[in-house]
Protein backbone atom coordinates (compact mmCIF):
# COMPACT_ATOMS: atom_id res chain seq x y z
CA UNK A 1 0.00 0.00 0.00
CA UNK A 2 1.21 3.55 -0.51
CA UNK A 3 0.18 6.37 1.14
CA UNK A 4 2.54 8.84 -0.45
CA UNK A 5 -0.24 10.23 -2.07
CA UNK A 6 -0.22 13.90 -0.93
CA UNK A 7 1.60 16.08 -3.57
CA UNK A 8 0.35 19.85 -3.07
CA UNK A 9 1.79 21.81 -6.51
CA UNK A 10 1.93 25.61 -6.03
CA UNK A 11 -1.21 28.06 -6.46
CA UNK A 12 -1.57 31.31 -8.16
CA UNK A 13 -3.53 33.19 -5.44
CA UNK A 14 -5.65 36.25 -6.58
CA UNK A 15 -6.90 38.52 -3.83
CA UNK A 16 -9.51 40.87 -5.04
CA UNK A 17 -12.35 42.77 -4.40
CA UNK A 18 -13.26 46.43 -4.71
CA UNK A 19 -11.45 49.64 -4.44
CA UNK A 20 -10.30 50.64 -0.53
CA UNK A 21 -11.27 47.14 0.65
CA UNK A 22 -8.11 46.00 1.98
CA UNK A 23 -6.53 44.35 -0.60
CA UNK A 24 -3.08 45.89 0.02
CA UNK A 25 -3.49 46.16 3.62
CA UNK A 26 -4.18 41.87 3.56
CA UNK A 27 -1.02 41.46 1.31
CA UNK A 28 1.31 43.37 3.58
CA UNK A 29 -0.21 41.59 6.57
CA UNK A 30 0.75 38.08 4.23
CA UNK A 31 3.99 39.63 3.58
CA UNK A 32 4.82 39.47 7.62
CA UNK A 33 3.74 36.19 8.66
CA UNK A 34 6.54 33.96 7.30
CA UNK A 35 5.30 31.63 4.41
CA UNK A 36 6.71 30.17 1.41
CA UNK A 37 4.88 32.45 -0.79
CA UNK A 38 5.84 34.50 -3.74
CA UNK A 39 4.47 37.89 -3.74
CA UNK A 40 4.01 39.00 -7.21
CA UNK A 41 6.25 42.17 -8.30
CA UNK A 42 4.62 44.20 -11.11
CA UNK A 43 6.92 45.63 -13.80
CA UNK A 44 6.88 49.51 -14.97
CA UNK A 45 8.16 51.46 -17.15
CA UNK A 46 8.18 54.78 -14.90
CA UNK A 47 11.34 56.07 -13.62
CA UNK A 48 12.59 54.92 -10.38
CA UNK A 49 11.64 57.08 -7.40
CA UNK A 50 14.88 57.53 -4.88
CA UNK A 51 13.28 55.17 -2.24
CA UNK A 52 12.32 52.84 -4.00
CA UNK A 53 14.37 49.65 -4.93
CA UNK A 54 14.47 47.27 -8.57
CA UNK A 55 13.12 43.79 -7.61
CA UNK A 56 11.65 44.70 -4.65
CA UNK A 57 9.12 47.55 -4.86
CA UNK A 58 8.76 47.08 -8.74
CA UNK A 59 11.17 45.85 -11.75
CA UNK A 60 11.75 48.90 -13.42
CA UNK A 61 11.84 48.30 -17.66
CA UNK A 62 12.71 50.35 -20.24
CA UNK A 63 9.61 51.27 -22.86
CA UNK A 64 11.42 48.83 -25.50
CA UNK A 65 11.88 46.16 -22.70
CA UNK A 66 8.22 46.22 -21.77
CA UNK A 67 6.76 46.40 -26.01
CA UNK A 68 8.85 43.39 -26.33
CA UNK A 69 7.10 41.82 -23.85
CA UNK A 70 3.72 42.83 -24.72
CA UNK A 71 4.73 41.45 -28.20
CA UNK A 72 5.72 38.00 -27.36
CA UNK A 73 2.65 37.80 -25.25
CA UNK A 74 4.52 37.45 -21.85
CA UNK A 75 2.43 39.55 -19.71
CA UNK A 76 -0.45 38.15 -17.97
CA UNK A 77 -2.14 41.17 -17.88
CA UNK A 78 -0.79 45.12 -18.45
CA UNK A 79 -2.02 48.40 -18.75
CA UNK A 80 -1.01 51.80 -20.11
CA UNK A 81 -1.40 54.88 -17.55
CA UNK A 82 -0.25 58.12 -18.83
CA UNK A 83 1.92 56.56 -21.34
CA UNK A 84 3.59 54.65 -18.67
CA UNK A 85 3.22 50.69 -18.50
CA UNK A 86 2.47 48.60 -15.46
CA UNK A 87 1.78 44.58 -16.14
CA UNK A 88 2.64 41.60 -14.34
CA UNK A 89 5.49 39.59 -16.50
CA UNK A 90 4.27 35.60 -17.03
CA UNK A 91 8.51 34.72 -16.64
CA UNK A 92 8.31 35.41 -12.86
CA UNK A 93 5.22 33.93 -11.82
CA UNK A 94 6.76 30.93 -13.74
CA UNK A 95 9.83 30.88 -11.80
CA UNK A 96 7.84 31.18 -8.83
CA UNK A 97 5.90 28.44 -9.80
CA UNK A 98 8.77 26.43 -10.61
CA UNK A 99 10.39 26.71 -7.32
CA UNK A 100 7.29 25.29 -5.17
CA UNK A 101 6.44 28.74 -4.31
CA UNK A 102 2.46 29.54 -3.71
CA UNK A 103 2.34 32.85 -6.07
CA UNK A 104 0.14 35.83 -4.81
CA UNK A 105 -1.09 38.95 -6.52
CA UNK A 106 -3.53 41.43 -5.63
CA UNK A 107 -5.16 42.55 -8.86
CA UNK A 108 -8.49 44.64 -9.26
CA UNK A 109 -11.54 42.70 -10.42
CA UNK A 110 -10.99 43.07 -13.74
CA UNK A 111 -8.14 41.67 -13.64
CA UNK A 112 -8.95 38.70 -11.78
CA UNK A 113 -11.33 37.89 -14.49
CA UNK A 114 -8.07 38.22 -17.26
CA UNK A 115 -6.40 35.69 -14.82
CA UNK A 116 -9.63 33.21 -14.60
CA UNK A 117 -9.68 33.81 -18.18
CA UNK A 118 -5.61 32.93 -18.76
CA UNK A 119 -5.60 30.64 -15.74
CA UNK A 120 -9.08 29.14 -14.98
CA UNK A 121 -7.35 26.98 -11.77
CA UNK A 122 -5.87 29.94 -10.41
CA UNK A 123 -7.42 30.48 -6.89
CA UNK A 124 -9.74 33.92 -6.23
CA UNK A 125 -10.49 35.39 -3.48
CA UNK A 126 -13.25 38.54 -3.48
CA UNK A 127 -12.68 40.47 -0.09
CA UNK A 128 -16.03 41.76 1.48
CA UNK A 129 -16.45 44.31 4.08
CA UNK A 130 -19.58 43.70 6.80
CA UNK A 131 -21.81 46.10 4.99
CA UNK A 132 -21.32 49.46 2.64
CA UNK A 133 -21.11 51.77 5.40
CA UNK A 134 -18.22 50.02 7.11
CA UNK A 135 -16.69 50.30 3.56
CA UNK A 136 -17.48 53.43 3.08
CA UNK A 137 -15.74 54.37 6.60
CA UNK A 138 -12.83 52.67 5.26
CA UNK A 139 -12.48 54.84 2.00
CA UNK A 140 -12.79 58.04 4.40
CA UNK A 141 -10.75 57.15 6.76
CA UNK A 142 -8.04 56.41 4.28
CA UNK A 143 -9.11 60.32 3.02
CA UNK A 144 -7.14 59.60 -0.38
CA UNK A 145 -10.30 60.12 -2.64
CA UNK A 146 -12.22 63.69 -3.45
CA UNK A 147 -15.96 63.55 -3.73
CA UNK A 148 -16.03 63.30 -7.34
CA UNK A 149 -13.75 59.93 -7.36
CA UNK A 150 -16.04 58.88 -4.43
CA UNK A 151 -19.55 58.65 -6.42
CA UNK A 152 -17.53 56.65 -9.19
CA UNK A 153 -16.20 54.01 -6.37
CA UNK A 154 -19.43 53.21 -4.79
CA UNK A 155 -20.94 52.64 -8.77
CA UNK A 156 -17.98 50.57 -9.63
CA UNK A 157 -18.11 48.59 -6.54
CA UNK A 158 -21.86 47.63 -7.19
CA UNK A 159 -20.96 46.65 -10.91
CA UNK A 160 -17.80 44.75 -9.39
CA UNK A 161 -19.74 42.77 -7.21
CA UNK A 162 -21.52 40.94 -10.14
CA UNK A 163 -18.25 39.42 -11.04
CA UNK A 164 -18.53 37.32 -7.67
CA UNK A 165 -19.32 34.16 -9.59
CA UNK A 166 -15.62 33.53 -10.96
CA UNK A 167 -14.48 34.19 -7.67
CA UNK A 168 -13.57 30.85 -5.40
CA UNK A 169 -13.80 32.20 -2.06
CA UNK A 170 -15.30 35.18 -0.08
CA UNK A 171 -12.93 36.55 2.86
CA UNK A 172 -14.66 38.84 5.26
CA UNK A 173 -12.39 42.24 6.14
CA UNK A 174 -14.45 43.57 8.89
CA UNK A 175 -13.18 46.71 10.70
CA UNK A 176 -10.36 46.20 13.04
CA UNK A 177 -10.42 42.26 12.17
CA UNK A 178 -7.92 42.18 9.53
CA UNK A 179 -5.89 39.48 11.31
CA UNK A 180 -8.54 37.24 11.20
CA UNK A 181 -8.72 37.88 6.98
CA UNK A 182 -5.42 37.11 6.79
CA UNK A 183 -5.98 33.93 9.09
CA UNK A 184 -8.86 32.94 6.85
CA UNK A 185 -6.88 33.54 3.43
CA UNK A 186 -3.98 31.06 5.07
CA UNK A 187 -6.81 28.48 6.17
CA UNK A 188 -7.49 28.52 2.35
CA UNK A 189 -4.37 28.33 1.07
CA UNK A 190 -3.99 25.16 3.46
CA UNK A 191 -6.94 23.75 2.39
CA UNK A 192 -6.13 23.79 -1.34
CA UNK A 193 -2.79 21.92 -0.35
CA UNK A 194 -5.25 18.72 0.60
CA UNK A 195 -7.43 18.69 -2.67
CA UNK A 196 -7.23 15.12 -4.35
CA UNK A 197 -6.95 16.55 -7.65
CA UNK A 198 -5.00 19.58 -7.25
CA UNK A 199 -5.40 22.64 -9.45
CA UNK A 200 -2.79 22.59 -12.31
CA UNK A 201 -0.85 26.30 -13.22
CA UNK A 202 -0.05 26.27 -16.92
CA UNK A 203 1.00 29.91 -18.20
N1 LIG B 1 -9.78 45.23 8.58
C1 LIG B 1 -9.53 46.54 8.53
N2 LIG B 1 -9.92 47.33 9.56
C2 LIG B 1 -9.68 48.65 9.52
N3 LIG B 1 -9.07 49.32 8.52
C3 LIG B 1 -8.66 48.59 7.46
C4 LIG B 1 -8.87 47.16 7.40
N4 LIG B 1 -8.37 46.72 6.23
C5 LIG B 1 -7.86 47.80 5.58
N5 LIG B 1 -8.04 48.92 6.31
C6 LIG B 1 -7.68 50.30 5.94
O1 LIG B 1 -8.57 50.67 4.88
C7 LIG B 1 -7.92 51.50 3.94
C8 LIG B 1 -8.02 50.86 2.55
O2 LIG B 1 -7.23 49.68 2.53
P1 LIG B 1 -6.24 49.32 1.31
O3 LIG B 1 -5.52 50.55 0.84
O4 LIG B 1 -5.48 48.14 1.72
O5 LIG B 1 -7.36 48.95 0.20
P2 LIG B 1 -7.17 48.46 -1.31
O6 LIG B 1 -8.24 47.45 -1.54
O7 LIG B 1 -5.76 48.03 -1.53
O8 LIG B 1 -7.50 49.80 -2.10
P3 LIG B 1 -7.22 50.24 -3.64
O9 LIG B 1 -7.84 49.18 -4.51
O10 LIG B 1 -7.96 51.55 -3.77
O11 LIG B 1 -5.73 50.36 -3.78
C9 LIG B 1 -6.48 51.65 4.42
O12 LIG B 1 -6.41 52.88 5.14
C10 LIG B 1 -6.29 50.45 5.34
O13 LIG B 1 -5.32 50.68 6.34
Amino acid sequence: MNFNVLKPEPLLIVISGPSGIGKDAVVKELQKRDLPLHFVITATTRPKRSEETHGVDYFFVSTEEFETMIAQDELIEYAEVYQQYKGVPKAQVRAALQSGKDVIMRLDVQGAQKIRDLCPQAVLIFLIPTDTQEWINRLLARNTETSEDFSLRIETARKELEYLPIFDYIVLNAHNCLQQAVDTIEQIIHTEHHRVVPRKITL
